[in-house]
């Protein structure tokens, strides 16, 4: 089987099915590789917008950065290509669609649904860190659900690699200012925040510090203004992991392996995830 990456795909390689969404960039289709009959998801990205929007690097970062990874939590990107005025991403087809749409029809999911769901994005997070990648962008539109109801993480276009460099590799700390050690950790933690807003969102079915004015979210996040409804009823297990995680100080915020012995969780999420 040729590793998809090197090879040089062009359109008629496929036959596109139905739209399955449109973002910013361009519009997802369903698509089937010809020769193997390999059901994929098509992004197709307007280089115009692209430029427009100076994005390039990015979307280089992304295929760069999802050509490495490899996990069940993980939307793939197995390749891309281009024409003279797009480029198309050949994704992993998630056939049981956007999360955000699930929540919108649920209005919000069982403890069990929850506590799985946050279970399962923690161990790609897990997998992510360890290979110094932070999604930095975790939130249910960037979620979709595979054929077996796992959830994937996707659209990698906003996720960086930490500080790659060894720390040894400049031979010493001693010259990096805080704010360039203390980033590491705090980078990741980024991810472990979110998380605990998605949590949130999970139970509740809003996220914890929305409100009319942006301006006004802005301040309840800074002042980590964490309020629990008196409805839906929640268990004080699932509140107290939220509170855990949605802590001001990034290096005092919940590690994601205690996460996963947390009792909410424990308790609560199918271990296939
Ligand atoms: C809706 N839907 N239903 C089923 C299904 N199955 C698979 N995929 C779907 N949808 C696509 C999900 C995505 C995965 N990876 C993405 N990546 C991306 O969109 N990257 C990207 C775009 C524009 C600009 C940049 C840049 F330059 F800023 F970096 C980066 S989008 C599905």
């Amino acid at each position: 089987k040729v590793s998809t990456m090197e090879r040089r795909w062009t359109l008629n390689d496929f036959d596109i099915g139905k739209p399955l969404g449109r973002g910013k960039f361009g519009h997802v289709y369903l698509a089937r590789e010809k020769k193997s009959n390999h059901i994929v998801a098509l992004k197709v990205l307007f280089k115009s917008q692209l430029k427009q929007s100076q994005v390039e690097h990015q979307l280089r970062r992304e295929v760069e950065i999802q050509s490495h990874l490899r996990h069940p939590n993980i939307l793939r990107l197995y390749g891309y290509f281009y024409d003279q005025t797009r480029v198309y991403l050949i994704l992993e087809y998630a056939a049981k669609g956007e999360l955000y749409k699930e929540l919108q029809k649920c209005k919000y999911f069982s403890e069990r649904r929850a506590a799985t769901y946050v279970a399962s994005l923690a161990r790609a997070l897990i997998y992510l860190h360890g290979k110094h990648v932070i999604h930095r962008d975790i939130k249910p539109e960037n979620l979709l659900i595979g054929v077996q109801g796992e959830l994937k993480i996707a659209d990698f276009g906003w996720s960086v690699h930490t500080f790659s460099r060894r720390r040894t590799m400049c031979g010493t700390l001693d010259y990096l200012p805080p704010e360039m050690v203390e980033s590491v950790e705090h980078d990741a933690s980024v991810d472990i925040w979110s998380l605990g807003v998605l949590c949130y969102e999970f139970l509740y079915g809003v996220p914890p510090f929305e409100a009319k004015e942006h301006s006004d979210t802005y301040r309840r996040i800074i002042k980590v203004d964490l309020k629990f409804p008196p409805k839906p009823i929640v268990s004080s297990a699932a509140k107290d992991l939220i509170s855990q995680m949605l802590v001001k100080d990034s290096s005092r915020r919940l590690p994601l392996h205690k996460l996963l012995e947390h009792p909410w969780i424990l308790h609560n999420a199918d271990p296939s995830g």
